[in-house]
């Protein structure tokens, strides 16, 4: 068990593949919180799967579809919630996410996402002739969008899970720091 219990909402924000859904499980195990997943659970409302949705409706409805989730689990409490590795482009879900919560984001390489996700067939985004392409497009135009509202950036190459979540707890069990002057590296 862990030192201490970490307090309130934590949510996870990163690229497909990067391991929010599995860092936030157990992450919310040991901290006796309820675990959420934005993806699993507007497949569960719709009872299609996520590329299904892609298919049929678009993207755009998709991303409707998403917000609606977001704003709805944002208000709950005592919650790790994964979010969809687009939830971060629609400015209101970057809001909410960093209103009510803790946000981590969850960093990977693209080699490593490549590899994790390749057997994988529910991710339309990377159905594509140039998957490493269009992870690079996806990784140029987000980063920046994690970064705006993340409270801490964890680095996940070479890391196992447990190692991972040892670092976060380290990291988030710290005192808030002093507000500090922009970064100017
Ligand atoms: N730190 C890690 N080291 C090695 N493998 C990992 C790590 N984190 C996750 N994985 C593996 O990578 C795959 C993708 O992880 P996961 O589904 O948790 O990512 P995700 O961020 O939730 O993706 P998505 O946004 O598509 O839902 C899984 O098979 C998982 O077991
Ligand atoms: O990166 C994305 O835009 C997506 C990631 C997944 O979590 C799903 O939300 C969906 O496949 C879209
Ligand atoms: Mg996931």
């Amino acid at each position: 068990m862990p030192a201490m219990k970490l307090a309130g909402n934590f949510f996870l924000v990163g690229l497909m593949g990067s391991g929010k859904t599995t860092v936030g499980r157990a992450l919310a195990r040991r901290h006796g919180k309820t675990f959420f997943d934005s993806d699993h659970e507007i497949e569960a409302r719709t009872g299609v799967r996520i590329a299904t949705i892609f298919d049929i409706e678009g993207e755009a409805r998709f991303r409707e579809r998403e917000r609606q989730m977001i704003a709805e689990l944002a208000q709950r409490k005592n919650i790790v919630l994964a979010t969809g590795g687009g939830a971060v482009l629609n400015p209101e879900n970057r809001r909410q996410l960093a209103a009510h919560g803790t946000v981590i984001y969850l960093r990977a390489s693209i080699d490593d996402i490549l590899t994790r996700t390749q057997h994988c067939t529910n991710r339309p985004l990377l159905q594509t002739a140039d998957p490493r392409g269009k992870l690079e497009q996806l990784f140029a135009e987000r980063d920046p969008l994690y970064r705006e509202i993340a409270d801490l950036v964890i680095d996940t190459t070479q890391q196992n899970v447990n190692l991972l979540i040892s670092q976060l707890e380290e990291r988030l069990g710290q005192p808030p720091k002093p507000p500090t002057e922009p970064d100017q590296a």
